[in-house]
């Protein structure tokens, strides 16, 4: 039977369009809700008009002054790249059946606006413009020092006249802005955010995609913080290489939860031990038990962290599901991310019901989550925006602290191991064995992306 996801109930193409003034997060908002509408297998792509417009003027020695509404030659260039981002994603929506299309640009005003609504009618792609509007002054410069002065604009400038020189830029963009309110716009579907999210404006918000849009984006903050995530220790299922089942842990996963603290202290560093973290179990007994050394107050569990659910196969070895279930165990290996076992699930059912999950950690600042390997996986995959096909092959070792850090346009991404021998649980394709050399094959590609983070080597 066809698993569906939102994009195949609804036969709907939406076109947001990015409205606000310079350094105003919305490459940020733009790139984030591709990385989330992909991970539920929603087309999506993001055409960023200053991308366009460096490719197109890469000779041209750009300083605000190139952005003075009265300069013929940057209007000239401006409008070439807005166009041709236009037409890229046009082509996109047609050719190759883009569900949500994101124009990354300022369109400051509403004449600019007017022709892309046109443009979208004309095409049957509904549009939803998303606002971000910001006047705290202090906020506007952290964006332009946090990302602004690194900008390929800026390569070979100081940060000090980088950053006068994009306030200048905003100040000519400031002549021009309109910015979208419920009289002027009331036909128009959109969502202005205001200062991050202390205030949120919804207009004439329709579709379920669009109103899955905003719910994201309603719960998204700035405020630095740190995700942690580790599998739960080695368990005696591990031991017999049997899988699902609600074990004990081992002896050595005894050992990891009981370290767990100190590699969590160490991680945060001295400046920041006296963190609060919240701890994310699922309602298995191996990752409760894995907690249990943690001397931080909140510790919730969640359904919805529980391992996948092997249905039939629960309790069986690899290599019991080869003998008994031949052509599952060829399918699951032909399609991991779809397959789904007897009674059981598959990882995009996972997905599904981690999205209530992503959200909350969105909501949420320092959290750490001991979780299992498939759960892992999905949640990882998520932040580091890895594809569907090499998802569910990624290695995630047992013992080892995995540290993310989202950044204004990426997650950093350190690992910290326990020392604390644990057997291997990872399954290559092509065989039943269990181990990171199986099959002889060496790492693969897919299987080696933990791996590339930064280690931390424990003091
Ligand atoms: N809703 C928001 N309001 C204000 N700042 C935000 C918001 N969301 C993210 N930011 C911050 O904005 C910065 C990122 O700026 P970004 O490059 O995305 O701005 P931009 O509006 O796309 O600028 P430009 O028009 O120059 O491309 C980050 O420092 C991020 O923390």
């Amino acid at each position: 039977m066809p698993v569906y996801s939102i994009s195949h109930v609804e036969n709907v193409r939406v076109c947001v369009v990015m409205v606000g003034l310079p350094a105003r997060g919305k490459s940020l908002i733009a790139q984030k809700i591709v990385r989330y509408l992909s991970w539920l297998s929603i087309k999506s792509k993001c055409f960023n008009v200053g991308n366009y417009r460096r490719e197109i003027a890469s000779d041209v020695v750009v300083n605000a002054e190139f952005f003075d509404p009265r300069n013929e030659e940057g209007l000239k260039t401006r409008k070439e790249a807005v166009n041709r981002a236009i037409t890229d994603m046009m082509n996109w929506f047609s050719e190759e059946n883009g569900v949500v299309g994101i124009l990354d640009a300022t369109n400051s005003t509403k004449a600019r606006r007017d022709r892309i609504l046109k443009l979208c009618r004309e095409n049957s792609i509904e549009p939803m413009f998303l606002e971000s509007y910001c006047d705290d002054q202090d906020l506007i410069l952290q964006n332009i020092i946090d990302v602004k002065t690194t900008s390929p604009d800026y390569i070979d400038t100081s940060n000090e006249f980088a950053t006068d020189d994009f306030l200048k830029r905003i100040s000519y963009y400031e002549e021009i802005y309109e910015t979208m309110d419920t009289k002027s716009d009331s036909d128009l579907t959109f969502i202005k955010l205001v200062n991050v999210n202390s205030q949120i404006i919804l207009n004439r918000i329709e579709s379920y995609l669009e109103s899955r849009i905003v719910y994201y984006v309603m719960n998204l903050h700035i405020k630095p913080r740190c995700i942690y995530l580790s599998r739960h220790g080695e368990s005696e299922y591990n031991l017999t290489g049997q899988i699902g089942g609600d074990s004990n842990l081992s002896e050595r996963g005894w050992k990891y939860a009981k370290k767990l603290p100190e590699l969590v202290l160490k991680s945060l560093g001295e400046e920041n031990k006296h963190t609060n973290l919240t701890v994310w179990t699922s309602t298995l007994k191996r990752t409760q038990q894995t907690s249990s050394f943690l001397p931080y107050k909140r510790k919730l569990q969640w359904k919805a962290l529980d391992e996948l659910d092997a249905g039939e196969c629960d309790g069986m070895t690899y290599e019991e599901i080869e003998q008994n279930f031949p052509e599952d165990f060829k399918a699951r290996d032909d399609d991991k991310y779809e397959y789904r076992y007897r009674g059981g699930e598959s990882y995009r059912d996972i997905v599904i019901r981690l999205e209530p999950i992503i959200m909350e950690l969105e909501r949420q600042e320092n959290i750490l989550i001991i979780t299992h390997q498939a759960v892992l996986r999905c949640l990882y995959a998520y932040f580091m925006n890895i594809p569907q096909e090499e998802s569910p092959w990624m290695s995630i070792p047992l013992h080892t602290l995995i540290k993310l850090e989202p950044r204004a346009y990426s997650t950093l991404v350190s690992r910290m191991k326990a020392d604390i021998p644990a057997v291997s649980t990872y399954k290559e394709k092509g065989t039943s064995q269990l181990g990171e050399f199986a099959s002889g094959t060496g790492i693969s590609k897919s299987r080696d992306l933990i791996r590339d983070s930064e280690l931390v080597t424990p003091k």
